[in-house]
């Protein structure tokens, strides 16, 4: 059986989301993780000396949550994707079938700056944004916990523009994307890639 995992990390509204619910519905089982999905409630967010609580760090996410969620897909991608409601094709259910393909589409602002996570990728996207778009949408974006007034140049840009340092001093392969592409655009680019990528292993 053969096993997949694809990161889809970048700014903020980048377009991780609306690109990674685009690939899911085509993709042969294909699962996903939100990296969302691993913020620590608000109590538990540090106040910078800014006043403001540092969302954007690597310690405000429960990573080891994360990780060990991931280690259950390579485990058993088959019953992850039960246990998690995702469709998988009918063939998979025998548990020996070989050539068959599991994907795993892991999607996230802050992928590739912890490294017991980056051990897991087989392929790393990252989307960019110049600061006046991002700023843009971030404005008119919603989150659980909205934005207080400044946050964006106060932390967020800030954060962002350190976090991508770090990462480009790893030296990752990062395949970059332009998230001004349009939508189908980057679906298009991005779909064509893992296809021709999964030809090449097959
Ligand atoms: N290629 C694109 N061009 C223009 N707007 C986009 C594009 N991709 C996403 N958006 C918009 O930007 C906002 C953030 O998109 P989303 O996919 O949620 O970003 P992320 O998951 O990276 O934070 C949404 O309003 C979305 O419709
Ligand atoms: O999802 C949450 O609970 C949440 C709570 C507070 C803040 N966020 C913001 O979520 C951002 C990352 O998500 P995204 O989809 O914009 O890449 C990050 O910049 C945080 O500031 C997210």
């Amino acid at each position: 059986k053969m096993k997949y995992i694809i990161g889809i990390g970048g700014i903020t509204n980048g377009g991780k989301t609306t690109l990674t619910d685009r690939l899911v519905k085509v993709l042969p089982n294909c699962c996903v993780v939100h990296q969302d999905d691993f913020f620590k409630p608000p109590d538990q967010i540090e106040v910078g000396e800014d006043g403001y609580k540092q969302w954007d760090v690597i310690t405000s996410l429960d990573m080891e949550a994360m990780v060990n969620t991931i280690r259950g897909w390579t485990e058993n991608p088959v019953k992850f994707a039960r246990s998690h409601g995702m469709p998988v094709s009918a063939s998979s259910d025998d548990e020996d079938e070989e050539g068959q393909v599991h994907i795993l589409i892991v999607e996230g602002f802050l992928l590739y700056n912890h490294k017991p996570l980056t051990d897991f990728f087989n392929k790393c996207y990252y989307i960019t944004i110049p600061y006046e778009e991002c700023k843009q949408r971030r404005s008119s974006r919603q989150y659980t916990v909205p934005d207080p007034p400044g946050l964006f140049d106060g932390h967020v840009w800030p954060m962002y523009l350190k976090h991508r340092n770090e990462m480009e001093d790893s030296c990752l392969p990062i395949e970059y994307l332009s998230g001004l592409m349009s939508k189908d655009d980057i679906f298009t680019c991005v779909h064509e890639d893992i296809q021709n990528t999964l030809l090449n292993c097959l």
